[in-house]
């Protein structure tokens, strides 16, 4: 059968809500999900194995994309299809992989390496796998509380098979962390297989969906050939063979931060969507008292609230497919042999998704923000993306935690440049920077690029300069870097906004060659508009660094005023050409007709305290208070 994807998804009755899934119970909240996220792997199948075929040409993104009108939230099987089986995919062998990953299987898995005691620190990490050479097995166990895996999205309820990050033991020899698949529940009665203690973890601030999960192991065997053995294998007789690189089990978490920076790109470009033609309907004061009320995106400081936000969607865009075709390239090494290219994928990996995730979910709220009181409502649906945003922070390694790995690759290069050792070319500004070749300051994107280089030399020097001095003062290592943390971040968030400003920029350039002249002009404006910003949000450090000066920060401001005026008559047509359907937008503030006070007054009559004229809660509790009063 031929389709068209948005038109045959949108057309599945099921996959739609009468009723806002706000007024749904917890369970009621999943048991809706669950009903849709099948329906959606059915569709998901049915186009992998050519039952049905597509006739428009994005359909694995489309399909995405509409995932989040079908579920507002999360869809519970995210985890299934997004990590389960491209772990698999990376880190199974070939004949592991022809086991298991086909496509009418009757897994259903998630990725399961948090414990209840261990999040960042995964070499802490308390579950075990034994290797029992009389049985060929490996006995996993959960020795104590603590190891209780604890967050996993789908291992609730929804899975039946995980794959487990657990310490190996082979003859009392610990050889660190390695992935296992088990299965934990019946495929037929999907009952908790025994040995095995499974549950839901509770309510959380958002991702309710996604019953994310508990699971414990009573010395639950697996055969050996069900460690992921494409890296690292264990043979018959117990013989160890390692991988090329320990990290290479990490490298589910390195492919999910780099795809993260495309998703937080698309909820950036949602909540653009919805504060910007939310401002363009709603009037409110005159600018000049005799004249009628303005609408709200006329103010320039809610143009400065909104337009940095429909840049930063496009900046992350742009950076989330550099790095996603980075990883392609060092992927693609890694499978010849090389692995030198690894650590600083790792390094911009982390810098990168954890700026990217901090930025979308401080813009989001701004953007809730900016919709005054309206934006408060659920219906707005930025409650929701924003608690869908922020969660980005901590998952997938936590924020500082991201950023001090990205600080090791940023000291090394320093130590490089202090002991005047050859350094790359992208760290050539070390060298500068130590030897005081500071440019003059240009007030243009690229002069500050050059500033922001400057930012990263000179903070990275700062906290080198604080980690030697807690050296020479006795420190151990370890305590030293503590005691120099804050200085080690600051650093790295330098160095990923350097980054983001440059390949924006360079990768802006270039593609304005390729466009008519006057969407060149706009697309430049916006990345112009988003230097311009973090330059003045970062106007002290430059003043620091950088040989800027009082007069240039006063010219920024001039032009990034200038820029906001440029942009304000193109802001609408710049979040439609988003072209987010209002299905998945999901919005009373942000449809695409404008009718929001006609949509939250459609929204509020759903609401269940109005199915009566007179709750019978005023009988039960309210009337015997009040006349008794009047008594
Ligand atoms: C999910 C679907 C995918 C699609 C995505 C699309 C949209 C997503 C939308 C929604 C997502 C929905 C759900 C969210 C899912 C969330 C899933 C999870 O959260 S899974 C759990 C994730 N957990 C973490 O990320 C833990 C963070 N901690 C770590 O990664 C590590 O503990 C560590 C901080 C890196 C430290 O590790 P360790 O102690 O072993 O390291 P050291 O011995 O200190 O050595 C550091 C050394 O190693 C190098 N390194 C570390 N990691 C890697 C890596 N991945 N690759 C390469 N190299 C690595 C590092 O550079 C150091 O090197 P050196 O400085 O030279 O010593
Ligand atoms: C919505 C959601 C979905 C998730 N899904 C999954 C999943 O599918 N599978 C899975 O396995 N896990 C999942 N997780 C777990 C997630 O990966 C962890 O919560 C995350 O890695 C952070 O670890 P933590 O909770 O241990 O935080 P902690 O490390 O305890 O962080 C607490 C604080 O300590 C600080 N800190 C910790 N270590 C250091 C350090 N070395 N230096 C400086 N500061 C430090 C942090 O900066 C933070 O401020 C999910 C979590 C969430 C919220």
């Amino acid at each position: 059968m031929m389709i068209h994807t948005n038109n045959y998804i949108l057309n599945i009755k099921e996959l739609w809500d009468d009723v806002p899934e706000e007024y749904l119970s917890h369970k009621e909240r999943y048991e809706n999900a669950i009903k849709k996220a099948f329906i959606v792997l059915k569709v998901l199948r049915q186009l992998h194995t050519g039952n049905i075929q597509i006739t428009d040409h994005r359909t694995p993104t489309n399909v995405y994309s509409i995932q989040d009108g079908i579920f507002r939230n999360v869809n519970p099987l995210l985890i299934h299809i997004g990590l389960f089986w491209s772990t698999i995919a990376a880190q199974a062998s070939t004949e592991q992989q022809a086991e298991w990953l086909q496509p009418d299987s009757s897994m259903i898995g998630t990725y399961v390496q948090t414990e209840l005691g261990h999040g960042s620190f995964i070499r802490g990490i308390e579950t075990t796998a034994t290797y029992d050479s009389t049985t060929d097995e490996f006995i996993l166990h959960t020795p104590r509380l603590s190891a209780y895996k604890w967050w996993p999205g789908g291992l609730g309820n929804t899975a039946n098979a995980c794959l487990v990050m657990a310490q190996l033991y082979i003859n009392g020899t610990c050889h660190g962390l390695h992935i296992f698949l088990a299965q934990i529940r019946d495929f037929d009665t999907h009952k908790p297989l025994p040995g095995i203690k499974v549950g839901e973890i509770g309510p959380k601030m958002g991702f309710n969906t996604a019953d994310n999960g508990f699971l414990g192991f009573d010395n639950h065997r697996i055969p050996r050939t069900n460690m992921l053995m494409k890296n690292v294998q264990v043979l018959r007789d117990g013989t160890y063979v390692k991988p090329k690189h320990d990290k290479l089990t990490y490298g589910s978490m390195l492919l999910t931060r780099v795809t993260l920076i495309s998703d937080l790109a698309y909820q950036l470009s949602k909540a653009a969507t919805i504060a910007v033609r939310y401002s363009a309907v709603r009037r409110q004061s005159p600018i000049k008292s005799n004249e009628p009320e303005r609408q709200i995106l006329d103010f320039v400081s809610q143009q400065h609230k909104l337009f940095i936000t429909i840049a930063s969607s496009h900046v992350y865009r742009v950076v989330g497919l550099w790095m996603w075709n980075s990883h392609k390239r060092v992927t693609a090494d890694i499978h010849e042999g090389n692995m030198g290219q690894l650590p600083e994928l790792h390094a911009l990996a982390c810098c990168l998704k954890a700026i990217s995730s901090r930025d979308a979910s401080a813009l989001v709220e701004q953007c809730r923000l900016a919709c005054g009181g309206h934006g408060y409502m659920m219906a707005s649906n930025l409650p929701q993306i924003y608690a869908y945003t922020t969660a980005a922070v901590t998952y997938e390694g936590e924020y500082t935690v991201l950023l001090l790995q990205t600080a090791r690759y940023l000291v090394k290069f320093w130590r490089l440049a202090a002991e005047h050792k050859p350094l790359p070319q992208n760290f050539a500004y070390f060298e500068d920077y130590i030897k005081k070749n500071f440019e003059q300051w240009r007030n243009s994107p690229e002069g500050i690029i050059e500033g922001f280089k400057a930012i990263v030399a000179g903070k990275t020097k700062a906290a080198y300069d604080t980690l030697q001095c807690n050296l020479r003062n006795g420190r151990e290592f370890e305590e030293a870097w503590n005691m120099a943390s804050v200085q080690l971040t600051n650093a790295s968030e330098a160095y990923a906004r350097s980054l983001l400003c440059e390949v924006f920029w360079k990768e802006t350039v270039q593609l304005s060659t390729k466009v008519s002249k006057s969407l060149a002009i706009v697309l430049e404006q916006l990345a112009e508009l988003y230097l311009m910003y973090w330059a003045l949000e970062k106007h002290g450090d430059l003043l620091l660094y950088s040989t800027i000066s009082r007069n240039d920060i006063e010219a920024l401001q001039s032009r990034y005023e200038e820029l906001l005026a440029l942009i304000r008559p193109n802001a609408v047509g710049l979040v439609d050409a988003f072209d987010i359907r209002d299905e998945v937008l999901c919005s009373t503030l942000g449809a695409y007709d404008g009718r929001v006070y006609e949509r939250m007054m459609e929204e509020a009559s759903k609401s269940p305290l109005n199915e009566d004229v007179v709750n019978e809660s005023f009988h039960k509790y309210i009337r015997p208070v009040t006349m008794k009063n009047k008594l």
